[in-house]
């Protein structure tokens, strides 16, 4: 049967709950994911001086084939964005300046270093978003940055931070969309410490520093990102959820909450709605935790449909920037890209075909049965069938039809690298 028709009997079961497939359609085009660089080359970046990953994250595998320079991250995206439906953002980081083999430290990072990656972008009309790297450095290699007991590192992150502020304005200024900027850093201790608040308000001080210098919303956003514990910071990381959603919240900026940065049974799902009534913005990186924050790509699972749910019927879809941080080197990387970011639309569009107004009233009026036996019938209405229709309207490959397509670029492109 024709992906046509699937849909038009798919669509006859979702009309009966008033669910208008063509005016979900229009609003899920409408819904950038920040799909993130690192996946591409393993969070190695290009810069002249090259460091070891470091910071308590890590990357296992060897699929070959990585990228390497700008121009091939660049190509590989293109090759993965002709893969997903939609109009979506980039997410740099600091590490993914361009200076033509010149050894720039991290504080001296300036706009014209990101030229590439604005023209790119501007050509194919996506938005970017940035990072600080605050790890794979000499100056972070005890595992502290901002909240360092040593002023003059702290200095140099400080002036980093600010420095990535400014590449982001110029992003924003030149794309018409604000960049947002989000910063994460590794710092903790392995062991227990015997002073947690003094780290705590260094950090603090830093960050004040760091954001004293006004940069127009209209331009840069900034998040702050926190962690419950790395590699080498398994007993304490200053930079805590109760700390960023404090600072977030005092300071207007937007916490950005990371799924593999909490307790295994603490879910992100469930922050989302406590969080909106206090914040105007807040941000996610969606990744996936197997076991420790191991940053597995993407899958459509539970945790990711709940997310997309709470996005969508609290109608939040304006409120919440949705990113993505996984990085897998044990398979093919634009392959990981398009299956962990097909996923987020996927259960995007999932979120929208269910009849939410009629399943918060059921809630208001107690029937928990009705509420259960619906949202568990939901799950098998014809779901794959309109999201096939969907790829196809919007001209990107239906179904598992797009391995084909990263089976061709590996043999062609990446094999030769
Ligand atoms: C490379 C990213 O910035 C990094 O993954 C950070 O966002 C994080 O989640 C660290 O665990
Ligand atoms: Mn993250």
């Amino acid at each position: 049967m024709s992906v046509e028709k699937r849909f038009e009997l798919a669509k006859e079961q979702y009309e009966a709950w008033n669910i208008n497939l063509e005016d979900v359609f229009s609003k899920l085009q409408e819904v950038p994911i920040s799909i993130h660089c690192w996946q591409g080359d393993d969070v190695t970046g290009f810069e002249a001086a090259q460091h070891d990953l470091s910071g308590g994250i890590e990357v296992t595998g060897d699929y070959p084939g990585k990228a390497t320079n700008g121009e091939e991250l660049r190509k590989d995206l293109d090759k993965a964005l002709s893969l997903i439906p939609g109009k979506h953002r980039i997410n740099l980081h600091a590490i993914y300046a361009e200076t033509d083999g010149e050894e720039i430290d991290r504080d001296q990072i300036e706009p014209k270093h990101f030229e590439k990656w604005v023209k790119w972008a501007k050509e194919n009309e996506l938005g970017l978003d940035f990072n600080p790297t605050l790890f794979s450095h000499d100056k972070a290699a005890d595992g502290l940055t901002l909240a360092h007991a040593d002023e003059n590192i702290r200095n140099f992150w400080i002036e980093h931070c600010k420095a990535s502020r400014r590449v982001a304005a110029y992003f924003g200024k030149e794309l018409g969309t604000p960049a947002l900027t989000n910063i994460w850093i590794p710092d903790g201790f392995k062991d227990t410490p015997s002073d947690r608040l003094t780290p705590r308000l260094r950090l603090k001080d830093s960050l004040d520093k760091i954001f004293s210098e006004e940069i127009d919303t209209a331009h840069n956003l900034d998040a702050v990102e926190s962690k419950l514990f790395g590699i080498g910071s398994e007993a304490f990381v200053v930079g805590s959820h109760e700390f960023y959603l404090s600072y977030a919240l005092k300071n207007d900026k937007l916490c950005l909450l990371d799924t593999g940065h909490y307790h295994p049974t603490e879910m992100v799902s469930n922050k989302i709605s406590a969080m909106l009534p206090f914040n105007e913005r807040l941000a996610l990186h969606v990744s996936r935790p197997v076991r420790w924050d191991s940053d597995h790509v993407v899958t459509l699972d539970d945790e990711l449909k709940e997310i997309a749910l709470e996005i969508v019927r609290n109608d939040a879809l304006d409120k919440v920037s949705i990113g993505l941080d996984f990085f897998d080197a044990s398979i093919n990387r634009i392959a990981a890209w398009t299956i962990g970011t097909r996923n987020m639309i996927k259960a995007l569009l999932y979120a929208h075909l269910l009849p939410h107004e009629h399943l918060k009233q059921l809630q208001e009026d107690g029937n928990y049965t009705e509420r259960l036996a619906l949202l568990e019938e939901f799950k098998t209405y014809p779901f794959g069938a309109v999201w096939d229709y969907y790829c196809e309207k919007m001209e990107v490959p239906v179904a598992e039809k797009w391995l084909e397509d990263v089976k061709q670029y590996e043999e062609d492109v990446l094999s030769k690298r």
